[in-house]
């Protein structure tokens, strides 16, 4: 069986566009980043982490049949600085004022992990999304929207952030949450193929 380990409806509904079957275990792990750590191995560590932490919640339980937690973190990183999700608006400002007017990368990776056959795979995708400037006034009304507080960055580009976004180049469905082509690639390597999977009954 497959594992989701996320409360992301955004990861959920990707999954299924590569995978009939999973079950959804989200993983309770401490995001903060180690002083100093550089973005891309914070995130790889975070969805390694969060991988672990579900795969030995699960072993606890010895009536468990064998199961592959699929475990993913995405941040939004300008300058080298890690924005993860805002804690209020005056955080989420921050970060739409850091954004506006610029280019930014947002990194996402994916780690696969089968606890039983000790096989774990781990890749990081990274994008480059262009954001036109943006006034005081449109971050405050995008705030009221309800859609920045869960996302990293406080944007989504699936959402009315989009009215931000001038280019992306990478993509698109890691900057959602989910990078599709390489978590596919992933997948096959623990013998789950998309293709063959949704295809039949
Ligand atoms: C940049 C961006 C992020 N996001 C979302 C994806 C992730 O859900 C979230 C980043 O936070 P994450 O910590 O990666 O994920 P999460 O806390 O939502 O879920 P979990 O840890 O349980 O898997 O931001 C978008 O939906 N659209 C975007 O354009």
């Amino acid at each position: 069986m497959l594992i989701l380990a996320s409360a992301s409806p955004r990861r959920k509904e990707l999954l299924g566009q590569l995978v009939r079957e999973f079950d959804i275990c989200p993983a309770d792990i401490d995001e903060t980043p180690y002083q100093g750590e550089d973005a891309s191995a914070y995130v790889k560590r975070m969805a390694h982490e969060k991988a672990l932490a579900v795969a030995d919640k699960l072993s606890q339980d010895k009536t468990t049949p064998s199961f592959i937690v699929l475990a993913s973190d995405t941040s939004v990183v300008v300058d080298g600085v890690i924005l993860g999700k805002p804690a209020d608006f005056e955080e989420s400002k921050a970060m739409l004022r850091l954004l506006s007017g610029r280019d930014h990368q947002v990194m996402t990776s994916v780690c696969l992990y089968d606890a039983k056959r000790e096989h774990l795979q781990l890749t990081n995708v990274v994008s480059d999304v262009s954001f036109r400037a943006i006034s005081d006034v449109e971050i405050a009304q995008y705030w009221r929207s309800g859609e920045p507080q869960d996302k990293a960055g406080s944007y989504a580009i699936q959402g009315l952030g989009a009215v931000f976004v001038r280019a992306v180049s990478g993509s698109y469905s890691a900057v959602v949450g989910l990078p599709l082509y390489e978590t596919s690639q992933l997948l096959a390597l623990f013998g789950i193929h998309s293709l063959e999977e949704m295809s039949h009954e």
